[in-house]
């Protein structure tokens, strides 16, 4: 067990070899040897055992190594190698007092232990202090001899020289000058390091290239105490700045910075107890290997924990942070001047290599939280730009005008805030984060862009659809020859307009030729399927539209007139005609025709077609030929996208249209009967024959008198009358009852008006108010012939058919006949 000597020495290394690394530590704590850097000294003490090393080390450096007590008998005291500070001495000295040579405690053949500690007191110490007696001096068989012996051959396995100062204190000394023994001991010196057996390398390499070669000495303090003591404080003076150019230890070489010395001590004296050669180099590259990589592992440590950093850290976590570059370069900067500081002995290679590897592993560290900065800089940057933008585009600017102030504006912005939060100790790359913030900026303005741009198709869209749906239905509704003609022209023309329109309204986005193209040729596109939709929605009521058609054709006349049936009419050729405009208007809506192709569908269906619809008037059906071209389910030259209605589907139209115009024909033609048959008023010729044949005596009787041949004249005259005023012909127009119930209500007021009128004229003494009278009269009667009109049966459209009045045929309609009847009052208060 390693002794820990509180006061003043510390046991470095025990009897048996081990290594007391708590008690170095302590050491090193307590005297804080650890900031020394370079300015500290080691000076060791070898000599034979209880030769007086203590009791010099403790005059010497007023330390308290243990001494022997002269009274007990001369024993071995220092066991091992102890260690302690050498109080009052600058630079800082480390005095190590090794255990004394040839002791009988390990035997004569026990060396190991001395060999050992000499090797270590070589490696470790700048100055070795070797104790010998003044009497072994130019002795051949002294016992200094295999001392040197040994430090000699031992030097050999450090490498490389490190010029260690020998000081040769010579104890005792007589009254022999110290001029004339110096010489002596140096030839003994020499002679024992030329016999010293030594490697190739250094086989003539002189005593004075490893080691500066110092002598002294010192009388005995057991008989010359004062002179002694005296001799010691003046020697003590060569120990203040030692380590200064012309120091005791001035030439040293190989020095650990004292922050290494304890490791550095511990790992000699691993490889010495191993039996390893020493590499004092490497050992040095090893040495601050390790301790300047502990340095900078201690910064990191502190770095990590450092209250500023931590509230750095903190405050980026929740936004941009003004001055991070500045503050954080600061916090780097102390850590790293720390590191230098203590690094700084160290070898320089090493020392550079874990400063960088310091700077890396800092730099990873905080690098996250820049990171995190730049993050909120790209959002921060990134939402600014879309408020901008949507404050100018609210302004009415330009979109592409808009995005590229505001992107130039927010980009500078991002740049400045990485600037600010760039750092003296890297070269932080934000390019990436500035990329993905413009490929954000761009993907926003794409989507504005979009957006916009769907609104303004939409609208376009939708005029389109206004400006086309109307028109082309009103064309299909007057299907003919000329239609798919004038929907060409105004697919063309408003196809134009709301192409030229859009080109307008989106020239402020800057858009590329070829991306207009396809956004007007989409447009076209689109027009043209809003056209297509139409004609399909169309196609879709061409029988409602084909019966349209026909009744249009077949129940008005050329004045478009409503067709009265009164027998003189070709219904045949009507319906015919009517057919004729029906199957044409189908031919229309066939196929879409916006192309310009030539079809012969027209051609086809009248040849299939027409024939058929004559049947329909002469109520005969035609068979089918083996050879119809309307049993395809293709047109010919027309593809089946642009198909609206196939051949076959014709054909089943066809036969739905003449089968459901087929009742209004056979009404017509009922109706031409009937009006025939009232319109014959006649009797039968045979019923004529046989009222000539019967009546003949009567007639005969009648032209033999001639007062009943007045009788007749005047009855003839008075029915000539009635039929005129009451319109007879006019009333049978709407049928036979109506005629009759028409009459009926009208005759007895005809009858008195006549007689009245007659009566008048006979008298001939007519009253100024005459004419005024007979005018309300006659208005009165009209008046009540038009009242009963309303709730006959006559159809709506008679209504409002002419009505000639009697006293001068003036046109009435029932819809203004209050106003008319005003008016017809004026006029004959006028008359
Ligand atoms: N003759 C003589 N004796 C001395 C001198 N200095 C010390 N001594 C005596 O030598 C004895 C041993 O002294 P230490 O200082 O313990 O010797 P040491 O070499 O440290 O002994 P170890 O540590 O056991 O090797 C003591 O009794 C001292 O009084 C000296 O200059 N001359």
């Amino acid at each position: 067990m390693a002794e820990i000597d509180h006061c003043c020495s510390t046991q470095l290394i025990d009897g048996d070899g081990g290594f007391n690394v708590a008690g170095l530590d302590n050491f090193m704590r307590t005297t804080k040897l650890s900031n020394c850097g370079l300015s500290y000294a080691v000076v060791a003490i070898m000599g034979p055992q209880s030769s007086g090393k203590s009791t010099l080390l403790n005059h010497l450096f007023h330390t308290n190594f243990r001494e022997m007590d002269a009274y007990r008998g001369r024993s071995q005291t220092t066991k091992g190698i102890w260690i302690a500070h050498c109080v009052g001495i600058e630079p800082f000295t480390v005095a190590m007092d090794l255990e004394g040579t040839d002791g009988r405690e390990r035997g004569e053949d026990d060396t190991t232990f001395e060999k050992q500690s000499a090797l270590f007191a070589l490696a470790i110490a700048d100055i070795v202090l070797i104790n010998m007696w003044c009497h072994d001096i130019g002795r051949e068989h002294a016992a200094n001899k295999p001392l040197l012996k040994t430090v000699f051959q031992v030097m050999t396995r450090l490498f490389s020289p490190r010029k260690t100062t020998l000081l040769f204190v010579i104890r005792d000394k007589t009254k022999t000058p110290l001029e004339y023994l110096e010489p002596i001991l140096r030839e003994d010196i020499q002679k024992i390091w030329n016999a010293v057996s030594k490697p190739e390398s250094h086989k003539d390499t002189p005593l004075s290239e490893f080691f500066n070669v110092e002598v002294t000495a010192l009388s005995s303090f057991e008989e010359k105490e004062e002179q002694f003591k005296e001799q010691v404080a003046q020697l003590r003076l060569c120990f203040f700045n030692s380590i200064s150019p012309g120091g005791l230890a001035g030439d040293r070489r190989g020095v650990v910075p004292a922050s290494g010395f304890s490791f550095s001590a511990q790992e000699i004296w691993k490889v010495i107890k191993e039996n390893k050669d020493l590499d004092l180099p490497a050992h040095k590259v090893m040495v601050a290997t390790v301790r300047c990589e502990e340095i900078a592992n201690e910064k990191l440590l502190h770095l990590s924990s450092d209250e500023d950093w931590l509230a750095l850290e903190e405050a980026v976590q929740c936004g941009p942070v003004s001055g991070f570059g500045r503050k954080l370069s600061s916090i780097l900067e102390t850590y790293f001047s720390e590191y230098d500081v203590e690094a700084f002995y160290f070898d320089e290679g090493v020392r550079n290599a874990k400063r960088k590897q310091l700077e890396s592993k800092a730099l990873d560290f905080v690098h996250p939280a820049y990171l995190n900065l730049l993050g909120h800089l790209r959002f921060k940057a990134l939402e600014d730009f879309k408020s901008k933008l949507e404050q100018m585009l609210n302004k009415g600017e330009g979109l592409a005008a808009s995005a590229r102030t505001c992107t130039k504006s927010c980009m500078l912005e991002f740049d400045q805030g990485c600037a600010d939060a760039t750092i003296r100790q890297a070269n932080w790359d934000a390019s990436k984060v500035k990329e993905k913030l413009r490929r954000d900026i761009d993907a926003h303005t794409s989507s504005v862009r979009n957006a916009k741009l769907s609104e303004l198709m939409v609208t376009y869209e939708k005029q389109l659809i206004r400006s086309l749906s109307e028109p082309v239905e009103s064309l299909f509704d007057a299907a003919g020859r000329d239609t798919w003609a004038s929907i060409r022209k105004l697919l063309t023309l408003e196809t134009a307009i709301a192409a030229s329109e859009f080109s307008t309204a989106i020239s402020s986005f800057e858009l590329d030729r070829s991306t207009v193209e396809k956004m007007l040729q989409d447009l076209r596109d689109y027009a043209r399927n809003v056209l297509e939709k139409k004609a399909r929605e169309e196609a879709g009521k061409v029988l409602i539209r084909m019966k349209d058609r026909f009744s249009a054709v077949f129940s008005h006349d050329n004045d478009s007139m409503p067709r009265v049936w009164t027998g003189k009419e070709d219904i045949k050729t009507i319906t015919k005609d009517a057919c004729t405009a029906s199957l044409r208007l189908l031919s229309v809506m066939v196929a879409i025709r916006l192309d310009e192709k030539p079809d012969k569908i027209e051609n086809i269906l009248f040849s299939s077609l027409m024939e058929g619809s004559v049947a329909v008037a002469s109520s005969q059906d035609r068979s089918i030929t083996t050879s119809d071209p309307l049993s395809s389910s293709t047109w010919k030259e027309v593809s089946p996208k642009n198909t609206l209605i196939t051949p076959v589907q014709c054909k089943s139209l066809w036969r739905r249209f003449k089968a459901e115009t087929e009742y209004t024909v056979t009404q017509a033609i009922s109706a031409q009967e009937a009006y025939k048959r009232s319109n014959n008023w006649l009797p039968p010729p045979w019923a004529i024959v046989a009222m000539v044949v019967l009546g003949f005596n009567e007639f005969m009787l009648l032209l033999r008198n001639p007062l009943y041949l007045l009788l007749l004249f005047i009855a003839y005259l008075l029915s000539k009358a009635m039929w005129v005023q009451m319109d007879v012909p006019g009333q049978f127009q709407h049928g036979t009852l109506a005629g009759l119930i028409s009459i009926s209500s009208r005759f007895l007021p005809t009858v008195m008006n006549l007689l009245r009128r007659l009566s008048e004229e006979a008298q001939g003494n007519q009253t100024p108010e005459a004419p005024r009278q007979q005018s309300s009269l006659a208005f009165e009667s009209f008046w009540n012939q038009n009242q009963l009109n309303p709730t006959s049966s006559i159809p709506e459209s008679s209504v409002s058919s002419n009505i000639s009045a009697s006293d001068g045929g003036i046109e009435y309609s029932s819809p203004n006949l209050t106003r008319r009847r005003n008016t017809k009052i004026q006029e004959a208060e006028l008359s």
